[in-house]
């Protein structure tokens, strides 16, 4: 394609200074325009146990918000850690604003941020306080820094009584948004989500993206949610670790869920990996 924010045939004709967001919208709340964050993958390749899970992965984008769909074990987490630097790909090249952040583990912290599915898995902490501050005393602010820092974010967000709360007392939703805050407080150029939001009722995903849209830095979105993608710049359909199809929502949503629809009538789930 020609959208000047993402191709996926070849990364090298990608002009390196257009860095501007197809979209400068103003956020909710504000008018400050996110800053977009440029992903390039050269002929990226990645294998678990000699199987190929990504397959030749070539895209350059610039967008600061960015949607990724595609079917179980498509490959899109192993994406979102190849992204986050993560993991190596075993061929070609993985660069996050010009940087190989599998190698450049010290900038990692700075570029990238990682939300997962399971809150439970992400925080270790008793209290909220304790859990904002830590991945901000590990980048080596002070005590006193990481905690004005954490109260900071918790009072942005509007969330200044959960300061002293028990970790273990939050609900299940409640829990995804102390991650989405303790991430958001590391300040990465760019936040990855990888399905954070599964299994959360509706009402509690709508209070989600609604924070998540107050985020300035740029958003790879992974989800089976089309209701995610509203207002993204640009997608991705990941099929079998390939690009299937990239471009705006409506058009990859589109095809996708025609295919998905179609799938659902097969009895594909009864074939086990060869
Ligand atoms: N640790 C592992 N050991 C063996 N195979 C793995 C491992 N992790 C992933 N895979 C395989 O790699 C493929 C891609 O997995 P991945 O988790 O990236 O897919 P996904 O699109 O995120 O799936 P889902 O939507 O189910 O989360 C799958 O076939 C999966 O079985």
């Amino acid at each position: 394609m020609r959208d000047r924010t993402l191709q996926h045939d070849n990364p090298s004709h990608w002009p390196k200074d257009d860095m501007t967001p197809k979209a400068e919208r103003a956020r909710s709340g504000g008018q400050a325009a996110r800053t977009a964050v440029e992903i390039v993958l050269d002929h990226a390749g990645y294998a678990i146990e000699g199987k190929p899970v990504l397959r030749d992965l070539s895209f350059a984008v610039a967008v600061d918000r960015l949607g990724v769909v595609g079917r179980n074990g498509s490959g899109k987490s192993t994406l979102a850690r190849l992204v986050a630097g993560l993991i190596a790909p075993g061929e070609g090249s993985c660069r996050v604003n010009g940087l190989d952040l599998a190698r450049d583990r010290k900038s990692a912290p700075r570029e990238v941020g990682i939300l997962f599915q399971n809150p439970d898995h992400q925080l270790i902490f008793p209290t909220v306080l304790e859990e904002m501050m830590f991945g901000l005393r590990q980048r080596g602010q002070s005590r006193s820094d990481a905690e004005a820092g954490a109260r900071r974010v918790l009072a942005n967000f509007g969330k200044d009584h959960w300061t002293d709360a028990s970790v273990v007392s939050l609900s299940q939703g409640q829990k995804h948004l102390l991650c989405l805050m303790a991430v958001v407080a590391m300040a990465p150029r760019l936040l990855i989500l990888d399905e954070p939001f599964a299994g959360l009722d509706a009402p509690t995903r709508t209070q989600l993206r609604r924070y998540l849209d107050l985020y300035d830095g740029a958003v790879l979105h992974i989800s089976h949610d089309p209701a995610d993608f509203a207002g993204y710049d640009a997608m991705f359909w990941l099929d079998q670790g390939q690009i299937r199809a990239s471009g705006t929502p409506e058009t990859v949503l589109a095809g996708y869920t025609k295919e998905m629809t179609r799938l659902g009538a097969e009895d594909d789930i009864s074939d086990l990996a060869g």
